[in-house]
């Protein structure tokens, strides 16, 4: 990759699929090839391709590399086996990673995709079941990037206007929202790209986000790369920069948001927006309608991931704590809607109603298919 290139998660043409191996970065970049849903599944739990709707979209890809390649090969008899093995890969690649719910939404609005099409299609018409299945896959990687652009300008007005700011602002962001998390452009990372095309971005602080270091790893190189004002500081220095008036307004990501509102992130998102509202900081989230989940109420029934000790005890192979030591590892916490001023989408921004400590997203989205 040169420096002018677009920073891509991943890569399909022509039912070929490479993923960019994240691991590796920022030192080395390196595409995997990915040949079936199993390479897929691995990429998303070892965390290769990471990221909510990164990971819905290279779920869907995998599956349609699969489906084409045995089809190629005639491996099913017929459609009906073609829908029956689909359905199960789905159900399959929605045990890789819990938290996120672009994954979930993904797989099962892509059944009822799958399903319908079957009805309509005659028995020996493998082909157009698998081709269908590919059209489909590769139209949400291109609505991925789409609905990031309309993020990015929604959030962008949005801040503008909560901040009450005429000249340029200064946001933090936390773990890595932009092209590496998205099928490009970024969501909070987006309200950022699109903050600075409208020269109104003074400068992007992203943490660390330790354990995991999406931010130092991820984040730093795309503001880098991309020519952002950006600076990083380490988790532990959020409320410091607040208390010394250096940031005007937050903006992070999310896995999963629940219909009042209530968000799961990366973990560490829940103490900078204790520390907004301390400092009296406007704290937004920016996502895509497909990390809304209206099934769960409020976030306490969110599962919330949690990954193994080698990943907070060492880099890179690198041991640097007690090898003996206990470890807790959630991987996401839940920021209650309370402490949340807007969440931005690419149908706009919703905010809580007059009087309410919590959104009301059931009915403020009704009207939106959320997928
Ligand atoms: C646009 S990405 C939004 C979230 O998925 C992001 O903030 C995040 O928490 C990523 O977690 P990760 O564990 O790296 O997959």
């Amino acid at each position: 990759m040169t420096q002018d290139s677009n920073l891509e998660s991943l890569r399909y043409v022509d039912g070929k699929m490479t993923l960019l191996d994240q691991l590796q970065l920022p030192l080395i970049v390196h595409y995997d090839a990915i040949t079936s849903v199993q390479d897929g599944w691995d990429a998303i739990r070892e965390m290769k391709v990471r990221g909510a709707p990164a990971i819905a979209v290279a779920a869907a890809l995998s599956l349609s590399v699969e489906i084409l390649s045995m089809t190629k090969a005639n491996k099913f008899s017929d459609t009906s086996a073609l829908k029956e093995h689909a359905l199960e890969q789905l159900e399959h690649l929605k045990s890789s990673r819990p938290t996120a719910v672009n994954l979930f939404n993904m797989a099962d609005w892509f059944k009822v995709y799958i399903e319908d099409k079957y009805e309509v299609l005659s028995k020996d018409s493998v082909l157009e079941l698998a081709e269908a299945i590919d059209e489909k896959a590769k139209k949400m990687m291109v609505d991925d990037v789409s609905k990031n652009k309309l993020i990015g300008d929604h959030g962008a007005e949005a801040m503008v206007k909560m901040t009450q700011k005429k000249d340029e602002l200064r946001v933090l962001t936390h773990c890595n929202t932009g092209s590496l998390a998205t099928a490009g452009y970024g969501t909070a990372l987006g309200v950022l790209r699109s903050l600075h095309a409208q020269n109104l971005l003074k400068r992007a602080y992203c943490t660390e986000t330790r354990p995991y270091l999406q931010g130092a790893r991820l984040t730093a190189f795309e503001l880098s790369h991309d020519k952002l004002p950006g600076t990083l500081i380490a988790d532990s220095m959020v409320s410091m920069l607040f208390k010394n008036k250096m940031a005007d307004a937050v903006v992070v990501g999310a896995d999963r948001i629940v219909a009042n509102g209530d968000t799961a992130n990366k973990i560490g998102t829940y103490q900078i927006a204790i520390s907004c509202a301390y400092h009296k900081i406007p704290f937004f989230i920016a996502a895509p309608t497909t990390t809304i989940d209206l099934s769960l109420k409020s976030g306490d029934q969110i599962v919330i991931e949690e990954r193994a000790a080698t990943e907070m005890k060492s880099i890179s192979g690198v041991m640097f704590a007690d090898p003996d030591i206990e470890v807790w590892n959630p991987a996401f916490d839940v920021t209650p809607a309370t402490l949340i001023t807007g969440i931005i989408t690419e149908c706009g921004t919703f905010y809580k109603p007059e009087g309410s400590d919590t959104f009301d997203l059931s009915s403020q989205i009704a009207n939106i298919q959320l997928v």
